[in-house]
């Protein structure tokens, strides 16, 4: 029997349970969908189809170097799949279980039933499948190219100091982390400027699939310390159990005029504007600092949660429907996060603001986290670099105060009209994300 092997967020052949099943069954199709309404979504960005585009060079590369060469198509999946069926006489597609479009995954199987396809869907962990040593090529398959962002309707979206897609890079990482970086730096360090040393930032190349978790996990004994090793499992959990999620469509939000500005890195917090300016430029930042963008957006500028997530999200390079919406949920149901105490205890020398924010070179050391401060603000702020959008300690108090507010409403509604368990406890809001894993 031919099958289709329909490649998602899984753009990898080793340890790939849909390809080996397929494999076993006949000869292979294996197909990646450009759909439209996935890269028109306003959380989508530029950057995540420049992961995506590398990723697949490499991954039709490998496919070819097997004897199935990828066939990429650019249009609705439930017009594309039917169609490349039809053209090949192929009656059966294989491809992993996603959680997070699983909605939209259900239309999609009326439609391929009333055509008479089977879709038969794997979780990416099945067992005892051995990976295929070559591919029956289905014949007269054509490959298509890998279509411009543009041609997607994305955006420019510079990040120069973007990963690397494509597998390889991602195993280079892998190995770095487990032979040098994660033998030194104390893992999940909440520090942003130790982030980059003491996580293993493999989050894109989880998010795509290049990288698979189990041979992630199998990869993390060796040389590592236990303790690193029991951290970076517990993460892994916590990303197996977020694929349980689904996610839902979002209309776009629109930025206001602070959130837009705040986006620019341009919010006259420092320490928060360096962070902001280091994600866009590199598509990541760690956990912890994650948690302070979205804290500065959603509490101290007001800003609307979608609009923040989307902002945020389409700066993520790893963005993860499952895992992102989630986590910002948390960020804001937890207690507001200080901007500028948690700029003077990670970044007290003030290096990693003076790198992102070089307008401040002017202002002295003791007033680089509030250069407000400064007698000589006036020739900066409001010139160069901008003043507060909003008065930081006052909008930290509101904020607080909000939140408090909040969980006293939420014990009383939980008392009153719901018995079940919080998913957050109002008693112990934890905004340290990554410690509660
Ligand atoms: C507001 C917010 C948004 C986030 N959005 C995303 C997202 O879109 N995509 C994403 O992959 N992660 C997201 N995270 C989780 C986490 O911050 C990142 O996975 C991590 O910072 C990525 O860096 P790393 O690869 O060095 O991970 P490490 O900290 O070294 O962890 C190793 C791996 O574990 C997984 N992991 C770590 N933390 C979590 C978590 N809390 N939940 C699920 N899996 C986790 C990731 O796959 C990560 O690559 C978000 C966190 C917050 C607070």
């Amino acid at each position: 029997m031919d099958v289709l092997v329909w490649f998602r967020s899984d753009l990898r052949v080793s340890d790939h349970p849909a390809l080996s099943r397929a494999a076993t069954l006949g000869a292979v199709l294996p197909v990646f969908v450009a759909d439209p309404q996935d890269w028109a979504a306003p959380a989508a960005s530029g950057r995540h189809w420049a992961f995506v585009a590398a990723a697949l060079t490499e991954l039709g590369e490998d496919l070819a170097r097997l004897g199935a060469p990828l066939s990429l198509r650019q249009g609705a999946a439930a017009e594309v799949l039917p169609r490349l069926c039809r053209a090949r006489g192929i009656r059966h597609i294989v491809s992993h279980r996603r959680a997070w479009t699983a909605p939209r995954d259900a239309a999609l199987r009326r439609v391929l039933e009333a055509e008479g396809i089977t879709w038969e869907e794997l979780s990416e962990e099945t067992p005892g499948l051995a990976p295929p040593e070559r591919l029956t090529p289905v014949e007269g398959a054509v490959a298509g190219l890998i279509p411009p962002a543009r041609s997607l309707g994305l955006k420019d979206d510079p990040c120069p100091f973007a990963q690397g897609g494509g597998r390889r890079a991602g195993l280079q990482l892998l190995e770095s982390f487990v032979t040098g970086r994660g033998t030194q730096a104390p893992v999940g360090s909440l520090s942003p400027l130790a982030g980059e040393r003491s996580s293993l930032r493999l989050s894109a190349f989880l998010t795509w699939g290049l990288l698979s978790q189990a041979e992630l996990r199998a990869a993390l004994p060796g040389a590592l310390p236990p303790e690193v090793v029991k951290a970076v499992t517990a993460r892994l959990n916590a990303r197996r159990r977020a694929g349980q999620l689904e996610g839902g469509a979002q209309p776009a939000a629109p930025l206001t005029a602070a959130l837009a500005a705040f986006s620019e890195g341009r919010s006259g917090l420092p320490f928060a504007d360096a962070l902001m300016r280091y994600l866009r430029a590199t598509g990541w930042v760690n956990a912890h600092a994650r948690s302070l963008l979205a804290s500065v957006a959603l509490h101290h500028l007001g800003a609307e949660f979608s609009a923040t997530g989307q902002m945020l999200a389409r700066l993520l390079s790893d963005y993860d429907p499952a895992i992102f919406w989630f986590q910002l949920q948390k960020v804001a149901a937890a207690r507001p996060l200080d901007p500028l105490r948690a700029g003077e205890t990670f970044d007290p020398e003030g290096r990693f603001i003076r790198r992102w924010c070089p307008e401040l070179a002017a202002v002295p050391q003791a007033h680089l986290h509030r250069p407000w401060r400064w007698s000589g603000a006036g020739s900066v702020l409001g010139r160069r670099y901008p003043e507060p959008l909003a008065d930081p300690q006052k909008a930290l108090r509101e904020a607080a105060a909000l939140h408090r507010l909040r969980l006293r409403d939420e014990t009383e509604f939980a008392v009153i009209e719901d018995p079940r368990p919080f998913l957050f406890s109002p008693r112990a809001p934890n905004a340290q994300l990554t410690l509660d894993l």
